[in-house]
């Protein structure tokens, strides 16, 4: 079964005969294993060259081929689940030039969007949405009478999702929608898979012999007249229910198949053209292998996950960090603090919503295996977890993505802030991450957080502020979040000692004249060399939430012009607080507010984004320029 290791070959001659999914289905079925050694090699060289999901990607190159060769794409719609496995798909569907640009400035995204492909029929990379919108696409064929198929391809880790559950809650009740499901099952989240639905799928694995028997009764099933096909289908059930207990899937109302091998097409293409003739919500099991067929990607797929460029004959050498250039990164500053912190306060608890690796918690959950909870991919379970740690008197830290935060809002209104409990969140990726774009910016969380009472939010400006406001954060007793960015600071060394900062207290870091800049976290470092350009003061604000109020009407008095930095949207941001405090006040100073612009921002290195949207130092001083002309 596994076939390619080797580097990609130049003359790849299938794979050059295919610029879209009409020539890959000129092939014999039985050239597809070769084209498939191709792709894969394709892949990794590709790959090796911008960075990207690696291991994912090399672990459905052969379902990719049979979902295209099969189904009648893009006419039938396949939604990728959480999307990163979609490199073999854009290459299929004509985008196998744009690879060289794939997640770099204007080229491809690393994920699917409507906008680049008709093949990329739902956008995605939040996982665990793609039951929901593949439900919706085949409803939307029923209604409208149209036969074709809508497919959605999930993980294992996407689906311990609440939304996943809940799509099948409901798709498993329309008997007659044309729904196929199938979970790409490779027994690995980011790290490998945790919670109870890991375990079924494990069981289900291990029924294997049980399935093989069952794969051959349902061949022999499915050519039988449809009353005669339910009374045996039923009949089935009953012996199986004798053997082992329902598959979960099939308690659900879907038919369930598998668990098949996802590297042999063989096995795939007769199993999906059976599927394509089914009516109902079908489910099909499949298993595959994260990293297949590159080395040093099935030996540690957790670090190929997420590459940056690599050699790929000499691999990733382990341990050098893609993310802070060689400097302490804002996430290993939360991670040596939250060892820290626990060594002395045994309350504290860890939860992370399956991001151990991204948020620095791999040496906690090594250190304090008790107090480490991965839930999985549950960021709303995860806030309302904390909470009730919370009631009982733990302290429980929430390491969250900026972005996937966003899944958990009503959790952290509800359960956590409007019972003014001491659940901390770390806020990781706050700001602009660079090349997964527009789907995982932290765009967002001072205006959705800024609003919502007894919340007091931390924004560190460098990595020293960043390990003492953990500490005020955690020692607070009420909701708290620090935010903090992707990768490395201004390179100050954090101090051991921790003491506490006081709340709601910013400071003057540059005396001026004329324009204040108000530099909120990491936003400081651009706003001193403006400032050094300019001769202007320039404060360290520190917090959103309590916003210093006294020191702003204080810069407000001695300056014409307050400049507000931030790296979140304008809108609602902290930018907006500093206007309200003065709006209040009566004070009619001119302010101006610089942050993330009023629409989506793509991919692309973190300097070019910030060159492009005006936030690098020759922008902020242009904006301030304008600010001044006459009729500005
Ligand atoms: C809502 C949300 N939370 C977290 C993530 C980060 N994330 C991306 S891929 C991934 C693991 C997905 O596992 P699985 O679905 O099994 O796919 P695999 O990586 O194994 O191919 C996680 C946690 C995300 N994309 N969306
Ligand atoms: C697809 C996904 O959501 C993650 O794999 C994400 O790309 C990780 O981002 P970081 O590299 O910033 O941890
Ligand atoms: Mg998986």
């Amino acid at each position: 079964m596994p076939h390619a290791t080797q580097p990609a070959s130049p003359r790849a001659s299938l794979l050059d005969r295919i610029a879209s999914p009409a020539d890959l289905r000129k092939l014999e079925a039985s050239e597809l294993p070769v084209l498939a050694d191709e792709l894969r090699n394709f892949l990794i060289d590709s790959v090796s060259r911008t960075g990207g999901h690696l291991s994912s990607n090399l672990g459905t190159v052969e379902l990719t081929i049979a979902l295209h060769y099969v189904f009648n794409t893009p006419e039938d719609r396949i939604v990728w689940d959480v999307g990163h496995q979609t490199y073999a798909h854009k290459v299929l569907t004509g985008r196998r030039e744009a690879m060289a640009g794939l997640r770099q400035y204007q080229g491809i995204s690393g994920f699917p969007r409507r906008c680049e492909s008709d093949y990329d029929t739902f956008g995605t990379a939040h996982s665990s949405t793609s039951i929901s919108a593949a439900l919706g696409m085949a409803e939307a064929a029923r209604l409208r009478g149209e036969d074709r198929r809508a497919i959605a391809v999930i993980g294992d880790g996407a689906m311990s999702a609440g939304m996943a559950f809940e799509a099948l809650n409901n798709a498993g009740d329309i008997h007659d929608t044309n729904l196929l499901v199938i979970l790409n099952d490779n027994e690995m989240s980011i790290s490998p898979p945790v919670g109870a639905l890991n375990k079924h799928l494990s069981r289900l694995l291990s029924g294997r012999i049980y399935n093989g028997a069952r794969k051959i009764g349902k061949r022999f099933l499915e050519n039988l007249p449809p009353p005669v096909f339910e009374l045996a289908r039923r009949t089935e059930e009953h012996v199986k229910g004798m053997v082992m207990p329902g598959t979960m899937f099939e308690e659900f109302g879907f038919n369930y198949i598998g668990p098949i091998d996802g590297h042999d097409l063989e096995s795939l293409l007769p199993t999906l053209q059976n599927l394509r003739t089914l009516k109902g919500p079908q489910f099909l099991h499949v298993i595959t292998r994260k990293g297949q067929g590159y080395k040093l990607a099935e030996a540690d797929p957790i670090l190929y996950h997420g590459v940056s460029k690599f050699d790929h004959t000499a691999g990733i050498a382990t341990g050098k960090d893609s993310k802070g250039g060689g400097k302490l990164t804002y996430t290993q500053i939360f991670g040596d603090w939250l060892c820290d912190m626990a060594a002395i306060d045994k309350r504290l608890v860890a939860i992370t919503p399956a991001m151990r690796e991204g948020s620095g918690m791999v040496r906690f959950a090594h250190e304090y295996p008790d107090r480490y909870y991965d839930v999985g991919i549950a960021e709303q379970h995860a806030l309302t977890f904390g909470a009730g740690l919370a009631c009982e008197g733990f302290k429980p830290v929430v390491a969250i993505y900026s972005t996937f935060l966003q899944r958990a809002y009503d959790q952290f209104i509800h359960d956590v802030a409007l019972q003014n409990l001491p659940v901390m969140m770390a806020i990781d990726r706050a700001g602009l991450v660079g090349a997964d774009g527009a789907t995982h910016h932290g765009a967002f969380d001072l205006s959705y957080l800024a609003c919502i009472p007894n919340l007091t939010i931390f924004c560190p400006a460098d990595e020293n502020e960043c390990r003492q406001m953990l500490y005020t954060a955690y020692m607070h007793d009420g909701p708290t979040a620090v935010r903090y960015p992707r990768g490395s600071g201004l390179g100050v060394t954090p101090m051991a000692d921790m003491s506490l900062m006081p709340i709601g207290k910013g400071e003057i870091r540059r005396q001026g004249k004329r324009t204040a800049l108000l530099a909120f976290g990491s936003m400081l470092g651009n706003a001193l060399k403006a400032g050094d350009e300019i001769d202007a003061t320039v404060a360290n604000m520190r917090f959103v939430k309590p916003i210093d109020r006294e020191l702003i009407l204080q810069l407000a008095a001695g300056h014409e012009l307050l400049v507000t930095l931030e790296e979140n949207a304008t809108i609602g941001g902290a930018g907006s607080e500093v206007t309200r405090v003065l709006h209040e006040a009566g004070l009619p100073v001119r302010v101006l507010q610089i942050g993330l612009p009023d629409r989506f921002i793509d991919h692309g290195d973190h300097a070019q984004l910030f060159t492009e949207i005006g936030l690098d130092v020759p922008g902020i001083l242009k904006r301030i320029e304008e600010a001044y002309q006459p009729n500005s």
